[in-house]
């Protein structure tokens, strides 16, 4: 699978974790920064990967911050995107099966790296339940998207 990935200067040590991770698993990874810790605003990294997850350039898509709420608020802003922050993981299975939720965001000031590695394979690995409820709330969601804009 092709996977998005981007942070701001507050996650980029787990931001390097993640590519790891993500090849480990076989996936193949674009990287839209930022690359070191030099402070940065989490938008000019955020929104273009989210972006290339909403053109289907990728089809998921991981943002980090410090928090993780930036990088969420800002992969959120994208039509089509369905982000979900993260720092459990019953939250990164639930998110999938329920939202299908295509970009997943963390805090690394937030969450330990093992919990943060677990999500990861947690959240790639399980897929959306397809049940019709759940259709029916996206649907809508996606609808809510569109009075909005
Ligand atoms: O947007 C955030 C807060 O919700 C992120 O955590 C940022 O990484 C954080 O604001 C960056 O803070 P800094 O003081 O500029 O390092």
């Amino acid at each position: 699978m092709k996977v998005a990935v981007a942070c701001d200067h507050g996650a980029f040590e787990y931001k390097t974790r993640v590519v790891e991770i993500l090849k480990e698993m076989g996936h193949e990874v674009e990287d839209f920064g930022t690359y070191d810790t030099k402070s940065m605003d989490y938008p000019d990294s955020v929104y273009p990967a989210a972006k290339s997850v909403a053109d289907g350039k990728n089809e998921k898509g991981i943002v980090l911050c410090g928090t993780g709420i930036g990088a969420s608020i800002t992969a959120n802003k994208v039509k089509g995107i369905r982000c979900a922050l993260v720092s459990d993981l019953f939250t990164a299975q639930v998110t999938r099966e329920h939202n299908d939720s295509n970009v997943l965001a963390m805090g690394q000031r937030v969450i330990g790296e093992s919990i943060m590695e677990s999500i990861v394979r947690i959240w790639m690995s399980t897929e959306f339940s397809e049940d019709a409820r759940h259709i029916t709330r996206i649907d809508k969601v996606a609808k809510i998207e569109e009075i909005e804009r």
